[in-house]
């Protein structure tokens, strides 16, 4: 038999937080506290959540033009919004969160079989760690690529609990045309045609992730996840029914936490819609904190290009005034690149910025 290929990456040791806080409740080990600057503080935010902008789906398809407006300033000023009468069956959002938190009760050994790979995002496992000297997550993580077939690992796709695959292949497919209406009210809302994202973007690849923050004895000192924005066109995400409320964004230099409505979806705008928009749209910093007490549980989507796909910003969106910020890549380079390397805020959209005011 061939010798099993040594990966080049030595994260070290990467305690499951599920198991510490079964079995060594009040301990934090080492790797898992924060430098103090990167320590959640209280978000003294004088933002609110509640003036995170809400869009109801209804009147977008019903082609409400307040709503439409209301959504493209959400994507403008916010980056962040919540989407209501998203249409999508609530039955259906309870089953994926049940498979998902199914999932996460199993035994670490079976678990344990579907184990992400050092350096590689999915499976189950911490994603995103590529030294053992790197800060981890108070979080447990487990993703799949779901579209197009040639991002599956049919490996990673767990045999227990029953129908969990089934349930993701059903949930994914309805928040597919999700994203895709929103893009097309996106693209309404900017006065452009409908299809313009759609028809620049092939075959969009889709992803799933599912974290899950037990408690933690100190969360003052640690982190559910390293601040970061997402790599994709745009994010769906589910916070489990009955969750703390944990994820924060970076507004006006201010974390402001997210307080989920009930059966909504929180969407965020990432760093692909930043780069076709040129600018335009941000994509926006966020990250998630622990509570003392209770768990969370997200499950998260990302709908992005192809691989295939050549892209840089839009010419709809660069004019003398707007010149191009970024430069024209293969977005499947750019993946890779959000891939390897560490969550550590924007850091990975330095790859498409263009250093100098030259056009594109
Ligand atoms: O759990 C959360 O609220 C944040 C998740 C997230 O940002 C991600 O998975 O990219
Ligand atoms: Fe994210």
């Amino acid at each position: 038999m061939a010798p099993a290929p040594i990966s080049p990456i030595n994260v070290g040791h990467i305690d499951d937080v599920q198991e510490l806080r079964k079995f060594k409740p009040n301990t934090i080990p080492q790797r898992f506290i924060r430098d103090i600057q990167e320590r959640p503080t209280q978000a003294t935010a004088l933002i609110s959540s509640s003036d995170i902008p809400t869009i109801d789906l209804s009147k977008l398809l019903k082609g409400n033009r307040d709503e439409i407006l209301h959504l493209y300033s959400a994507c403008e000023e916010w980056g962040f919004f919540q989407v209501i009468n998203h249409g999508i069956a609530l039955n259906l959002l309870e089953n994926i969160e049940g498979k998902a938190m199914e999932f996460f009760r199993l035994p670490l050994e079976e678990k344990q079989k579907y184990q992400m790979a050092p350096g590689t995002v999915q499976g189950y496992g911490q994603a995103f760690v590529f030294s053992e000297h790197q800060k981890l997550d108070w979080c447990n993580m487990f993703a799949l690529g779901v579209i197009p077939d040639s991002i599956r690992n049919n490996l990673l796709w767990p045999k227990k609990p029953t129908n969990f695959s089934n349930t993701v292949e059903i949930y994914s497919k309805e928040v597919r045309k999700l994203c895709q209406n929103l893009l097309k009210y996106i693209a309404l809302g900017l006065g452009l045609k409908k299809d313009l994202f759609e028809e620049a973007f092939g075959v969009a690849v889709q992803a799933i992730r599912m974290n899950y923050y037990p408690p933690c004895s100190r969360p003052d000192l640690v982190l559910g996840l390293s601040p970061h924005s997402d790599g994709s066109v745009l994010t769906v995400l589910q916070q489990g029914k009955g969750s703390s409320v944990g994820l924060q964004i970076l507004k006006d230099d201010k974390w402001v936490p997210v307080q989920p409505i009930p059966d909504a979806f929180v969407i965020n705008i990432g760093d692909t819609m930043e780069v076709v928009t040129n600018g335009r749209f941000k994509s926006v910093e966020h990250r998630a904190v622990t509570h003392k007490h209770s768990d969370r549980l997200s499950i998260v989507t990302f709908y992005a290009p192809s691989y295939d796909i050549e892209l840089g910003p839009m010419p709809e969106f660069v004019d003398k005034k707007n010149p191009c910020k970024y430069r024209r890549y293969n977005h499947g380079e750019y993946s890779k690149h959000y891939v390897t390397n560490k969550l550590q805020g924007k850091r990975t959209l330095e790859f498409a910025k263009i250093p100098t005011k030259n056009s594109c």
